[in-house]
């Protein structure tokens, strides 16, 4: 497996507390997959995407970008967050300006690219969003799940390398989040590796093709879909669920799920059943 993003031990602890966020974290998000990372409430994982692109600088240890250690110099900082856009959780943290047009070309206009670039680019990327109706509306008018949309966009339009996502379907619906999940699925097969933090077992079963699973600022756990959640005794003593279709499955009997592969998404869970 190549790794896009690498952290090699690293070590981080929040001014004026006395645990470590992140505790000797290694972990490989490998190049150009849908890489999920569970673990429950503090266990490290927003503090992991904040240093990957500079926020925080490990006290310990090194993160590695495409095999080169990540320098924390202003420069080579810069350059990383061209590379890796990060979504936050809450998009008014990310949200600056008044409506999706002048927040979206934002970060374009910053990067120095030309008038005429920045609207094309912009206006295309708010369409394949669904936003170009609302590229004018200010945005303290639009859902939280329109924001989200909106911070997505501002992100895409840089077109990263790698794109991070923390938590991108807390509080939606589940239209809204069919709909961005869709929307991620074409993005990746364009070729934008992603990495993504849930708390979801079942979002994360059915989209993920790489899982890491965070505790206490460690990653204790690494790999497909099936390694992971096969040990679903480990993730019972780390207070994470499994995911429900797998749950099912194995209630099954056992002649039925005889020689065939647990099925990853409801619709193929309905077609076996079907045939039963
Ligand atoms: N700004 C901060 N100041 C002090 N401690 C913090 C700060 N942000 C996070 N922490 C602590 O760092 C640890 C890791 O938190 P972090 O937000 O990275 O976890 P998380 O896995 O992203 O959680 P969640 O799923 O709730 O978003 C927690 O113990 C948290 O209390």
């Amino acid at each position: 497996m190549t790794a896009i993003l690498e952290a090699r031990g690293i070590s981080y602890r929040y001014p004026g507390t006395s645990a470590d966020a992140l505790h000797e974290l290694s972990l490989q998000i490998p190049m150009g997959k849908k890489t999920a990372i569970c673990g429950h409430n503090g266990s490290g994982k927003s503090t992991f995407f904040l240093h990957t692109i500079g926020i925080h600088k490990p006290a310990k240890g090194s993160l590695l970008w495409k095999g080169s250690e990540i320098s924390y110099k202003r420069e080579s900082i810069q350059r990383l967050r061209r590379q890796i856009g990060l979504v936050f959780q809450d998009p008014e943290q990310q949200l600056i300006l008044n409506t999706p047009l002048e927040d979206v070309s934002f970060g374009l206009r910053n990067a120095g690219v030309s008038e005429q670039e920045i609207n094309e680019r912009t206006a295309a990327i708010l369409s394949v969003m669904g936003l170009s109706e609302l590229s004018d509306t200010p945005i303290h008018q639009l859902s939280l799940g329109q924001k989200k949309r909106v911070a997505l966009a501002g992100v895409l339009v840089l077109e990263p390398d790698l794109l991070i996502l923390d938590e991108p379907t807390a509080y939606l619906d589940r239209v809204s989040e069919q709909q961005l999940i869709e929307e991620l699925n074409r993005i990746h097969s364009r070729g934008i590796g992603m990495v993504m933090a849930t708390h979801d077992m079942n979002l994360a079963y059915s989209w993920a093709d790489w899982i890491l699973v965070m505790d206490r600022g460690s990653c204790v756990l690494q790999g497909t879909p099936e390694y992971v959640f096969g040990r679903g005794d480990q993730l019972h003593d780390l207070g994470l669920e499994l995911p429900m279709l797998l749950d099912l499955w194995r209630s099954l009997p056992e002649h039925v799920r005889a020689g065939q592969a647990p099925p990853r998404d409801l619709a193929a869970f309905k077609q076996l059943i079907e045939k039963l």
